[in-house]
C-alpha cells in the first residue's frame, strides 16, 4: 500500500477532484487486471482509448483514476486526477511506486535500428565475466542476474521496466543493460529512469508503420540523448549519418566511436572470415567469435562502454575475446556435407544487407548463397519490395517465404516483395508461402560448400497467423531437414 500523493510525485497535474491522501494497493493501465483500491492510468492507445473503461475500472475496485480528460460523470469516494500526458504520469508513478530502482544500479540505454539486442546481450555477458551482478532488458529476454524471464517487448512500458530494476535492487544487480526502442522513447516508457550511460548503434529505415517519417523516427532516438542527465555518458556511432545529431543537444558527456571516421574509440578491421574477426582497437589488437562487419561496430560500442564504466582495458580485451554470438543473430552451423546453414535476425532492408554483404565477403564464388526472406504482416509495408529487391541482387537464389503474416494473406505480402525483384534477377526467385517447405526445398537444392541463409525470425520460436501463434524455429528446421538429407 502506498500513499497516493506519494505516487504522484513529479506528475504534471492538471486538476485533482477528491483526495490525494488515500492509500492504493497498485497501479493498473489495463481496466482487465484492476482489483480493489487499485489506481487505474488511462491511456489513449493505438488501438483503442483507455478512458473507455475507467468505469469498469471503477466497478472492478479502482479507488483512483489518473486520466487525461475527466469523464462526465464523477463517482463518489474515487479520487480523479487529470493529467498533461498519461503514459509520462504512468512512467512518474511507476518510477515513485518502486522507489526509484533506476538509481540503485547503473542503466545504460541502446537505441538504433540495429544492433540493441546485440550491444545489450554482449555487454550483459561481459559485466557477467568480469564478475559483476548484471541486469539485461532485451527483445530476447530478460535476465535479472541468472534468473531468466520472458521478454515481450524490446522495451516494455514503464511500470514493467521499473518492476524488473525493482528486482535487480534487490538481488544486488550493479549495471542494467536495456534496449530503448523508438516506440519505447515515444510511448514514454523510459521516462523518470535515472539512466547511467546511453549507446547509439544506427539509423535506418524501419518502423515508419508507426512513425509519420523518417525525421520524427530519428527526432524521437534523439529525444532519448536530450534527456540523459549531465553525469552520464552517451556514445555514438559517428560513421552513421545521425551519429552527430543524437549528440546535439544532450547534456551528457559526449563520446564516439568508428572505422572510418575521426572518433574517441577507433577500430580497424584486420580480418574478417567465418571463424570470426580481428580488429584493431585504438592500438589493440582484438579477436572475436562474432563476424562480419557490422559486429566491428557492436564490439567498438561495448569496448567504449566498459571502457567508460571504468572496466580495466585488458581485460576487456580478453572479455570481449570470450563472448558468444546472441541467439538468432547469425547463429550458424555447418552440416556433415558442409552445407553453412545461417540463422539471422535481419528483418530490415539495412540489416538483410548487411548480413549478405558479409557472407558475400567471406564466401567464394562457386560457393552459392540460397537465402530465404519473408516480411511480416501488419507491419511498413514499403519495405517489402527494398527486401526482396536486396536479396535479389545480393544472393544465388532466392526463395520468398512468409515471416509473421498475422492478418494478411501471405500471398500479398510475397506479391508486394516480388515488385521489388529487378528483371534480370527474376530467375533467381521462387515463392514458396510454407515457411517449412521454403527451409526444406533450399536444403534440397544446397551442394556442399553452399550457404543457406534463413532471414527475417531469428531467435523467435513462432510463426504469428491470424492472431495465433504457431510453434516455429528456423534453426531447429533446417538442422532437422539437413540431417534427413544426409547420404
Ligand atoms: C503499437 C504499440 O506500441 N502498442 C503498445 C501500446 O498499446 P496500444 O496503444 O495499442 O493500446 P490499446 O490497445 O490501444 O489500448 C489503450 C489502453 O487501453 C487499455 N485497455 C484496453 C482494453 C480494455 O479492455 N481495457 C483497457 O484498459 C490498454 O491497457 C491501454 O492502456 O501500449 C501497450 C502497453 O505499453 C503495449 O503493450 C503495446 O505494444 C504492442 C503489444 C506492440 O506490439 N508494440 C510493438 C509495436 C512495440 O512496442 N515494439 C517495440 C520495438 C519494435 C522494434 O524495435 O522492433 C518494443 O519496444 O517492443
Ligand atoms: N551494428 C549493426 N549494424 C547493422 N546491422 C546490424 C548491427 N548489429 C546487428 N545487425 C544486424 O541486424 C540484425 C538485428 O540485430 P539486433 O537484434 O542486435 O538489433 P536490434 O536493434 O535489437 O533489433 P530489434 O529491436 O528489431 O531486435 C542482426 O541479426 C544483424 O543482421
Amino acid at each position: 500500500m502506498m500513499i497516493l500523493k506519494d505516487i504522484l510525485y513529479k506528475v504534471t497535474i492538471n486538476a485533482v477532484v477528491g483526495s490525494t491522501s488515500i492509500s492504493v494497493n497498485k497501479i493498473e493501465f489495463d481496466s482487465r487486471q484492476i482489483k480493489k483500491n487499485d489506481v487505474f492510468v488511462a491511456i489513449s492507445g493505438t488501438i483503442t482509448d483507455g478512458h473507455k473503461f475507467i468505469e469498469k475500472a471503477i466497478a472492478d475496485g479502482a479507488i483512483a483514476i489518473v486520466c487525461e480528460t475527466l469523464p462526465k460523470s464523477l463517482e463518489e469516494g474515487v479520487t480523479y486526477i487529470e493529467v498533461a500526458n498519461s503514459n509520462q504520469a504512468l512512467a512518474y508513478m511507476a518510477a515513485n511506486y518502486y522507489q526509484h530502482p533506476s538509481e540503485n544500479l547503473k542503466l545504460i540505454g541502446v537505441t538504433g535500428t540495429n544492433g540493441k539486442t546485440t550491444v545489450t546481450s554482449l555487454l550483459y555477458q561481459l559485466f557477467k565475466k568480469a564478475g559483476y551482478k548484471v541486469g539485461l532488458l532485451s527483445t530476447v529476454k530478460v535476465m535479472v542476474d541468472d534468473k531468466t524471464f520472458r521478454a515481450t517487448h524490446t522495451t516494455p512500458d514503464s511500470l514493467t521496466i521499473n518492476k524488473y530494476l525493482k528486482m535487480m535492487n534487490d538481488e544486488g544487480v550493479e549495471f542494467c543493460f536495456m534496449e530503448v526502442s523508438s516506440h519505447g522513447i515515444h510511448q514514454s516508457r523510459t521516462e523518470g529512469l535515472k539512466f547511467a550511460g546511453g549507446i547509439f548503434t544506427n539509423l535506418s529505415h524501419d518502423h515508419l508503420d508507426y512513425h509519420d517519417s523518417f525525421a520524427e523516427y530519428r527526432d524521437v532516438k534523439k529525444a532519448f540523448f536530450d534527456g540523459l542527465p549531465k553525469d552520464a555518458f552517451a556514445l555514438s556511432n559517428m560513421d552513421d549519418k545521425n551519429g552527430l545529431v543524437m549528440l546535439q543537444n544532450t547534456v551528457a558527456k559526449k563520446y564516439t566511436y568508428a572505422l572510418k571516421n575521426y572518433s574517441d574509440y577507433r577500430a580497424q578491421i584486420l580480418e574478417n572470415e567465418f571463424g570470426g574477426l580481428l580488429l584493431k582497437v585504438n592500438d589493440n589488437e582484438l579477436w572475436t567469435r562474432l563476424i562480419g562487419s557490422f559486429n566491428a561496430y557492436n564490439i567498438l560500442a561495448i569496448y567504449g562502454a566498459a571502457d567508460l564504466l571504468g572496466l580495466e582495458s585488458e581485460e576487456v580485451l580478453r572479455l570481449i575475446s570470450e563472448l558468444e554470438n546472441v541467439s538468432g543473430r547469425f547463429q550458424y552451423f555447418i552440416s556433415e556435407e558442409k552445407i553453412t546453414a545461417i540463422v539471422d535476425y535481419a528483418h530490415t532492408p539495412d540489416a538483410l544487407k548487411n548480413v549478405l554483404e558479409t557472407i558475400n565477403n567471406i564466401r567464394t564464388k562457386n560457393e552459392e548463397l540460397i537465402t530465404i526472406v519473408g516480411c511480416g504482416g501488419d507491419r511498413d509495408k514499403t519495405k517489402r519490395p527494398k527486401m526482396a529487391h536486396i536479396a535479389s541482387a545480393l544472393s544465388t537464389k532466392v526463395i520468398f517465404t512468409s515471416d509473421n503474416p498475422r492478418s494478411e494473406v501471405p500471398e500479398t505480402i510475397i506479391e508486394d516483395m516480388e515488385k521489388g525483384v529487378e528483371p534480370q534477377n527474376f530467375k533467381k526467385t521462387l515463392s514458396i508461402t510454407d515457411r517449412k517447405q521454403a527451409i526444406k526445398t533450399a536444403c534440397q537444392m544446397a551442394e556442399a560448400k553452399d550457404i543457406i541463409l534463413i532471414a527475417g525470425k531469428g531467435h523467435e520460436t513462432y510463426q504469428e497467423i491470424k492472431g495465433e501463434r504457431f510453434d516455429f524455429d528456423d534453426y531447429k528446421i533446417v538442422r532437422e531437414f539437413l540431417k534427413q538429407l544426409q547420404k
